[in-house]
């Protein structure tokens, strides 16, 4: 049966809320909110179907529920007189259109599901683009990588930091040229990632290489809106347009690696993580592109900051200072931000050739997972496979042979302190990465040494002496005794023009 609307209504400021049936299963619930639910069992619909649906059953959820089920639109079987689960709020309040309440953010501890580019980008430091690549680029990809994740490798877990991240899929580390590809085979240079050696390094397939150029060119286009937004500035107004926003590189943005993830199957995932910036530098983007079965990717911010703050006291580390480091407490840092009133998390549901462009300042904020299902859609060629690549600027300045080692000798691990309550959130440092290691055993060395970039991104080593990497002079740094300085009011304030 054909969902046909029976009756429109419109929702703004002065339209009263639907009026529930008296359905006990109702209760409470506002209208937004039952869009919401209708949308998450089949976010196909859209939001104005939804509404007539909700319309056409005087406002009561369950009858438009099983209205849905009985007209095939929706998959889910809604036993009689069940209690309705709500895990989500008010997506329509995020949609163009939809102006009767202010965006708001999850309340703790529910997952508020966002279906829509506006709502994403109303609510995250994300932009997604539906339908990305031409339609058959997509299906060439997606038919290339499915092949290749054959034979990728799975570690299920790695370990971020002090927590052990559960990880059941298997990804792979492609990069662009030979030159990289050589470099990271290197002795000396080799990447390092989730506390491990990258174990195989392949390089970029036809198709990949054949989309790169349209990729780029969207990302580096989105990243000019996205901080033009944010300063107010009109990015199509040349007049206006900021040739350089502070703090955020503008070096062109280019895609020289890549994880590729392959979840084969719904229950698949992995845990909620920040990506690791010692390749990337701080404020990086990173291009994620979503092939084959939609899945549901959950980010949640840290409760330490807003993205304003990262960016303005990021400016302040280009003064490295040198005292006592044992009064730098960074060993809870993304235990203490999440326990310190993170909001409730967000599902951003990602379908076949959708590009998710998380931009300067997500890794820092934010985690993301890709959260496990019992049941997933059925893609044509992939059945219930998804395939993820994440699209990453691997700074030369900050390649495995430029970067410290510690006292273990390692390539350490660039982090940043996320902690609310620490003076020194937002700023960034190099550490031992043994303690990253899903299998270690111990600690490390404890090495610390403060990070300093410059309004590019690109490092300043200066006043560190140890760039030939060798073990003893970032040993020397570790000794000379770092301690965290408050930063004064004023430096904040006038650090994001510098
Ligand atoms: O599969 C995804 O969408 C995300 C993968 C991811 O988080 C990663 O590669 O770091
Ligand atoms: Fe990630």
């Amino acid at each position: 049966m054909d969902l046909k609307p029976q009756k429109r209504q419109r929702l703004d400021e002065n339209s009263p809320p639907l009026e529930a049936n008296g359905n006990e299963t109702d209760d409470g619930l506002d209208t937004d909110t039952k869009i919401a639910i209708l949308l998450s069992l089949r976010p196909t619909i859209g939001t104005e179907q939804a509404l007539d649906i909700l319309v056409s059953n005087n406002g009561s959820l369950e009858e438009s529920m099983r209205d849905m089920e009985r007209s095939g639109s929706s998959t889910v079987r809604l036993p009689k007189k069940q209690k309705v689960a709500i895990t989500q709020s008010a997506i329509s309040t995020f949609i163009p259109g939809f102006k009767s309440q202010q965006v708001r953010p999850p309340p703790k501890g529910k997952t508020l599901h966002l279906y829509t580019a506006d709502s994403i980008a109303s609510l995250t430091p994300a932009t997604l683009l539906p339908s990305f690549l031409p339609a058959q680029d997509a299906e060439d990809l997606l038919r290339e990588l499915l092949d290749e994740a054959k034979t990728f490798d799975n570690p299920g877990k790695f370990r971020l930091f002090e927590r052990t991240v559960s990880s059941p899929h298997t990804f792979c580390l492609f990069v662009r040229d030979a030159q990289e590809k050589q470099r990271a085979e290197s002795e000396n240079g080799g990447w390092f990632y989730r506390g491990g050696r990258a174990p195989e390094v392949r390089p970029y397939t036809a198709t990949m290489n054949r989309v790169l150029q349209t990729l780029e060119d969207t990302v580096n286009r989105e990243i000019h809106k996205y901080w033009c937004r944010k300063e107010n500035v009109d990015h199509e107004n040349p007049e206006e347009c900021l040739l350089e926003v502070p703090g955020v590189s503008p070096e062109r943005w280019i895609a020289n690696a890549a994880f590729i993830n392959c979840y084969d199957g719904p229950n698949q995932s992995v845990g909620y993580h920040t990506d690791q910036l010692t390749y990337l530098g701080p404020m990086t983007t990173i291009a994620s592109l979503s092939l084959g079965v939609t899945r549901e990717f959950r980010v949640k911010r840290l409760g330490g900051h807003t993205k304003e703050e990262f960016r303005n006291r990021r400016m302040d580390c280009r003064e490295r200072v040198t005292d006592e480091p044992e009064s730098v407490d960074v060993g809870e840092s993304i235990k203490d931000a999440e326990d310190n009133g993170g909001d409730g998390p967000i599902g951003i549901h990602l379908p076949h050739n959708s590009l998710l462009i998380m931009h300067g300042g997500m890794q820092e904020g934010w985690k993301h997972s890709v959260h496990p299902s019992s049941s997933s859609d059925h893609h044509p060629i992939s059945e219930n496979k998804r395939i993820n690549i994440t699209f990453r600027h691997y700074r030369r300045s900050l390649a495995p042979e430029l970067t410290p080692r510690c006292k273990c000798g390692m390539p350490t691990v660039l982090r940043c302190i996320m902690s609310r309550e620490k003076a020194n959130c937002g700023r960034y440092w190099w550490s031992c990465q043994k303690g990253s290691h899903a299998e270690s055993t111990d600690d490390g060395c404890g090495f610390f040494l403060w990070s300093n970039f410059d309004n590019n991104g690109e490092p300043i080593w200066d006043g560190w002496d140890g760039l030939d990497g060798s073990a003893s002079e970032a040993g020397k740094a570790e000794e000379r005794k770092v301690t965290p300085r408050p930063l004064a009011a004023e430096a904040v304030e006038s650090s994001g023009s510098t």
